[in-house]
């Protein structure tokens, strides 16, 4: 993780519907990124993964977010999931590590074990709160993110980034923290590794052309 430390990772993902979620797309987000300083790049779905594989040398960190009947969990829900991210050519595979009714049988420690054995892989945890960040350091987790603050039942009525919830991770757990969601500026990027972040996810204030052309136009016609 020592080759994350300290650096800026662009997340490079768009919503299906949009004509940016395609592998090309994608990939030249991603390039574009460490071209300009990115040390690692989060990208969704297997098919990207192989496609920014194939044009950065910099760390991936994959994740599949479903959908599944019955669960909120959506990031990288199952053990399944996880192999398709890592035969994609992700190094680092999150999966989501909130304290919420998982999908199918297995159990945080399960999929975490799993990766770590058969994947060979480390784990990023995406979390929403402080337990839910113990919880995943106790199964294993690798690398906690505070991805999932303002995102889950337990933490909607906040809004990212989760400075509280980093600042606690950060003084009271022993492990590689990742500051991610809500990061909106430069400026909040610097603040996230002052507070003690190791590294630090950028999304959609740097890849979100969608979300970012609908803010200024509705802003235009209010
Ligand atoms: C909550 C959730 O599903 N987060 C996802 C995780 O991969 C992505 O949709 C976010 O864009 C990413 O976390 C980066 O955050 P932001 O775009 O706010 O910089």
């Amino acid at each position: 993780m020592t080759n994350l430390s300290k650096g800026l990772i662009v997340s490079c993902q768009a919503p299906v519907n949009s004509p940016l979620h395609d592998p090309y797309v994608i990939a030249a987000m991603a390039q574009a990124a460490v071209n300009n300083g990115a040390i690692g790049v989060r990208i969704d779905t297997p098919i990207h993964i192989q496609a920014v594989g194939e044009k950065v040398e910099v760390p991936i960190i994959g994740l599949w977010k479903q959908i599944i009947t019955g669960s909120d969990v959506y990031i990288t829900p199952l053990y399944d999931h996880a192999v398709a991210v890592a035969q994609a050519g992700a190094d680092i595979i999150a999966i989501d590590a909130t304290t919420r009714n998982r999908p199918g049988n297995e159990k945080l420690i399960d999929i975490i074990t799993l990766i770590h054995e058969k994947l060979e892989k480390p784990v990023m945890a995406d979390v929403d709160t402080y337990e839910a960040a113990k919880l995943a350091i106790d199964a294993g987790a690798d690398i906690v993110g505070t991805t999932l603050f303002g995102y889950t039942a337990a933490t909607q009525n906040y809004s990212p980034p989760g400075w509280e919830l980093l600042t606690q991770i950060v003084e009271n757990l022993d492990t590689f923290v990742i500051c991610e969601g809500g990061i909106a500026s430069p400026e909040m990027a610097k603040k996230a590794l002052d507070l003690g972040a190791d590294a630090v996810v950028v999304g959609g204030a740097i890849t979100g052309i969608d979300l970012l052309v609908k803010a200024f136009h509705s802003a235009l016609e209010n």
